[in-house]
């Protein structure tokens, strides 16, 4: 089994529905893509699997509300009080997005045990521990006020009772292990004496620092550029390949699936449209949401000059999936039979949710 099952996952704010029943598996050592367009349930997805979702009406009445700050404070390693990934967790979860609380419903199963149905306590004591989160944006994610040492070490003092000389002694030691130098010296820096892949190492070092057996990375490397973004990705593959660490890589960016992941769960609309091993997915896209999306994005391998192809309109135009394929009014190949009722993932190791397939191929 493996060492994440999330079966049949939905998420919804009030009416509105962000989440519609994904299923996707993390076994241990891989790295696995969550790849998909703006607003297609990415990070809502690992959001619930890390219980930092504000609590809607219905999951209120079950089992008493979590408040966001309080989910937000036990985040990941860096989930202690005034630290890291708090304040970026709050806003993806409940701040900068109005409307409410989130409904959660489905199963996240991790080494046997549903996350989703942990009261808050046990949840809190698995985040930084067992489960730990990198968020996009280290500046947000790192407290402005407290030097980085302190950062870490609180991290070290709640999840491994690490205190005093000890605790440095290991956040140097973490600060050297993604590649910081002099890290005894930066343990006393504030985020904004560093750069910004120093922070994300940071980060890094904290989401680390208990040895997490799964890590989510939720956009790492957006706001970095590229040649600090190939070392942090190489960072995030060494854990993977050196500590049997399981990776859940939230990215809109196909080059990073591409170098990076093992299995791409390719997300639309809130739904898996399609899911395969990386090279099967690259040989052979089947959904045409997949084939768009590697139409979209430059290659060397084609003649200079070669148009992109875009995908036409935007994911806003969806039609619901339960009177067809909600990416019908936006792909090329649409059909009668596409909007004729709900579209199934089909297949297994290499799955899709179009019932054009085999045209398509
Ligand atoms: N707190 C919230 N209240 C209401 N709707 C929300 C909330 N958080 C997310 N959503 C909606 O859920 C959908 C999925 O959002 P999500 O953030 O998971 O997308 P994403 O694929 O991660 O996009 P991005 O790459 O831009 O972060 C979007 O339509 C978004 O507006």
């Amino acid at each position: 089994m493996a060492l994440l099952e999330v079966e049949d996952l939905r998420v919804a704010f009030g009416a509105s529905t962000a989440v519609d029943g994904v299923s996707f598996s993390v076994e241990q050592g891989k790295i696995v893509g969550l790849v998909g367009e703006s607003g297609c349930g990415k990070s809502v997805t690992s959001l619930a699997v890390m219980g930092l979702l504000p609590r809607g009406r219905a999951a209120k009445a079950r089992k008493g509300d979590q408040p966001v700050q309080a989910a937000a404070e036990e985040a990941s390693p860096g989930a202690v009080k005034a630290s890291v990934a708090a304040p970026q967790a709050v806003p993806a979860g409940g701040g900068r997005r109005k409307g409410g609380g989130a409904d959660v419903s489905g199963r996240a199963v991790f080494d046997g045990t549903d996350l989703l149905s942990l009261p808050a306590s046990a949840m809190r004591r698995r985040r930084g521990k067992d489960l730990a989160m990198v968020f996009q944006d280290p500046l947000s994610s790192l407290n402005p006020v407290v030097p980085i040492g302190r950062q870490i070490t609180e991290v070290l003092e709640r999840h491994r009772g690490l205190k005093g000389d000890k605790a440095n002694k290991e956040a140097a030691s973490l600060l050297d292990r993604v590649g910081i130098p002099d890290p005894v010296r930066r343990l006393k820096e504030y985020p904004h004496q560093l750069s910004g892949g120093m922070r994300q190492r940071v980060l890094i070092a904290i989401a680390v620092a208990c040895a997490p057996r799964l890590l989510i990375a939720d956009e790492p490397t957006t706001a970095l550029d590229v040649t600090i973004q190939a070392q942090i990705l190489e960072l995030l593959k060494d854990l993977v390949d050196h500590e049997g660490t399981a990776l859940l890589m939230i990215t809109h960016d196909l080059g990073v699936v591409a170098g990076m992941c093992d299995e791409v769960n390719v997300l639309y609309s809130g739904r898996v449209v399609e899911s395969a091993p990386v090279r099967e997915l690259f040989a052979r896209p089947t959904h045409p949401y997949t084939v768009g999306l590697l139409g979209s994005i430059p290659r060397l391998d084609l003649p200079l000059h070669e148009p992109l192809t875009p995908i036409r309109g935007s994911i806003a135009d969806v039609i619901r999936w339960k009177d067809g394929c909600a990416f019908a009014p936006r792909c090329d190949r649409v059909a009668d039979a596409c909007v004729a009722g709900e579209p199934a993932l089909v297949g297994s190791a290499h799955a899709h949710r179009c019932v054009m397939a085999e045209e398509v191929a």
